[in-house]
Formats: structure tokens, sequence, C-alpha cells
């Protein structure tokens, strides 16, 4: 079964300047047990996605079901389907770990649920700090006990919006551990991260939002195949050929230079000789998700395709 579908969903946000379309026509359909991966770069619309699927915001245009379950006509429905955690702290200070997992717990109308919450206390290395006032946790802590409040219920679709976002590696790495088994025992993730390493880890299939529209859609193999590409990378304190310079990624002294085939890395190489380009620590690495990344948010014609 279909377990999220978007369908022709837009957004249309009045601002003291007009309406801002935040959210052009998207649809796609995320199935059963998919750990899917909703990528795109500031301002690209993918929490605008995630608050409508959530219930927390309108569509202006379109339709969002959760197994089934239209958003907006049958709300508590789809929101019991839903695990959200939101990019955003939001708690009440006035209560402990344990109560604020318990008061989720009953939100939900779910009772007695004191083993589960162990579990994802366990789970989420949060055990010694069940009764610890949520004014007196850490950043991080904070954001594990939204993980928690989120999957209080056991929701069979688990929407994680930047769940690692200025997270230390440890807790990514519990987080991610948590939530690949989940997924293993069923549980549809949904994800939007700027991390696109954990991204290419992680999920299945990938859409790309660019500007409110989907500008790519699928499984995280095909593609880093269709990149077809490999990278040339490089350290320099040069200046690069203007030809070049046009093709490269640079971050600090490091020069990444996409190539097709073994016949245009000779050329670029060629081209650096040329030019008197001293270069340090040469290597070719196969593209990643982040080159494929660039590759799509860059390219105008990738607007062409959505
Ligand atoms: N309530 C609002 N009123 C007006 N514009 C809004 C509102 N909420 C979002 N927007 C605009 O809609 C666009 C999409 O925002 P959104 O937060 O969905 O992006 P995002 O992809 O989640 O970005 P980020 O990666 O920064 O979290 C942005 O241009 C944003 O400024």
């Amino acid at each position: 079964m279909t377990a999220v579908s978007f369908q022709s969903v837009s957004k249309t946000f009045p601002t003291p300047r007009g309406p801002f379309q935040a959210l052009h026509g998207v649809s796609l359909d995320i199935e059963e047990g998919e750990f899917f991966g909703l990528l795109g770069p500031n301002g690209a619309g993918k929490t605008t996605l995630i608050s409508i699927l959530a219930g927390l915001s309108r569509a202006t245009q379109g339709r969002v079901t959760v197994l089934g379950h239209d958003v907006q006509a049958d709300f508590a429905r789809a929101r019991q389907c839903l695990g959200v955690v939101p990019q955003e702290l939001v708690f009440d200070p006035f209560f402990n770990v344990r109560e604020t997992l318990r008061l989720q717990s009953g939100y939900f109308g779910v009772k007695n649920n004191d083993a589960w919450i162990d579990e994802l206390l366990e789970s989420l290395g949060l055990a010694d700090k069940a009764t610890a006032n949520m004014r007196q946790l850490s950043g991080g802590m904070k954001r594990r006990v939204l993980v928690a409040q989120a999957l209080v219920h056991k929701p069979p679709i688990i929407v994680l919006d930047e769940p690692t976002a200025g997270v230390d590696v440890e807790l990514r790495q519990t987080l991610w551990q948590f939530i690949a088994r989940l997924n293993k025992q069923g549980h549809t993730v949904l994800l939007t991260t700027h991390y696109l390493e954990e991204a290419e880890a992680l999920c299945g299939r990938i859409a790309m939002l660019k500007n409110g529209r989907v500008v790519a859609l699928d499984s995280t193999s095909e593609l880093l195949q269709s990149a077809n590409a490999s990278v040339l990378q490089f350290k320099t304190d040069a200046p690069l050929p203007a030809a070049l310079a046009r093709l490269a990624r640079v971050t600090g002294r490091i020069v990444q230079l996409p190539a097709h085939d073994a016949a245009e890395i000779e050329h670029h190489l060629a081209a650096l000789r040329e030019a008197g380009v001293a270069s340090e620590d040469v290597e070719i690495r196969r593209a990643d998700l982040e080159d494929v990344f660039i590759k799509v948010m860059g390219s105008e014609a990738a607007e062409a395709v959505a």
C-alpha cells in the first residue's frame, strides 16, 4: 500500500509583498516500508511539504493521503499513522522526560505505555535522563526526546525533518541505528536532511526539491549512476584556468572536477599542466550524492523535467 501520497500539492503563502508560491504541483508516492529522502537547498519547500503532511498547514491545491487517509478530511486517522519529528525544539519546560512522553501517549490515546517508553528511552540513550526536567537538558538531549515523543504511539510512518541538524556524532549514530531498526521492522521513514552522506547511506529512494518543484525522483543507486561520472580531486593554491573554473567545486584548497570518462580526466589534467597549476593529493573517485545534488540543483535543464 502507498504510505504517503502527495498529489499535485501546491502551497501559496500570503506575504506583505503579495502571494508567494512555495510548492508547485508536487506529486510523489512513498510506498510502505521505504526509507525515503526528501532533499533540497534552504527554502526548497521541504518543511512546507511536511507541515502539510502533518496537518499543520493546508495545501492551497492538491491532496495528501497517509495510508489512504486524507490529511484534511480524515485528519485524526492520518495523524495517528504518523510520527513527526519537527525541526524546531518546542517543549513544555515544566515536565520531566518521562512525563513528557506519558503526556504525548495520552494525546494519542495510548494507555499503559511505560514498557515502550522505557524501550524508547533506552534505545535513544535517554535512560538516565528519565526524571530530568526538560529545562535541564542540552539541545542534543532535547532532540532525542523529540524523537521519542514522535514514536510513543508506534506510528507506521516516521517523518524526520532534519533530525541531525547540530547534533553530535554519537547521537547521529544512535539515532540512525534505531531508525534503521524500525525501518527493518516495517516502519516507513521519510527523512529530510542537509547531510547528503546520511541520505546516501540510509535512503533507498530520494526526491530532490528545488524552488517548490520535484527536480529529481529515483532510487539512490539510479541517481548515483545517472551522474555517470567520476570526480578528479586535488589540492592547489593556484587559480584554475577559466574553462575548468566553470566546472569546478572549490572548498578552500580542495578542487573537485567532474568528468564523464577517463578521456575527460586526461583532458582536465592536461589543461592543469598547461596552465602551470601545481596540484597535490590528486585522486579520482566515483561521484557521490553531493555531486548529483549539485548537478541537479545547478542545471536549468533539471527544472524542465519537473
Ligand atoms: N508562513 C510562511 N509565510 C511566507 N513564506 C513562507 C512561510 N513558510 C515558508 N515560507 C517560504 O516558503 C519557502 C519554502 O520554505 P521551507 O521552510 O518549506 O523550505 P525548506 O526546504 O524546509 O528549507 P530549509 O532547508 O531551510 O529548512 C521559503 O522561501 C520560505 O521563505
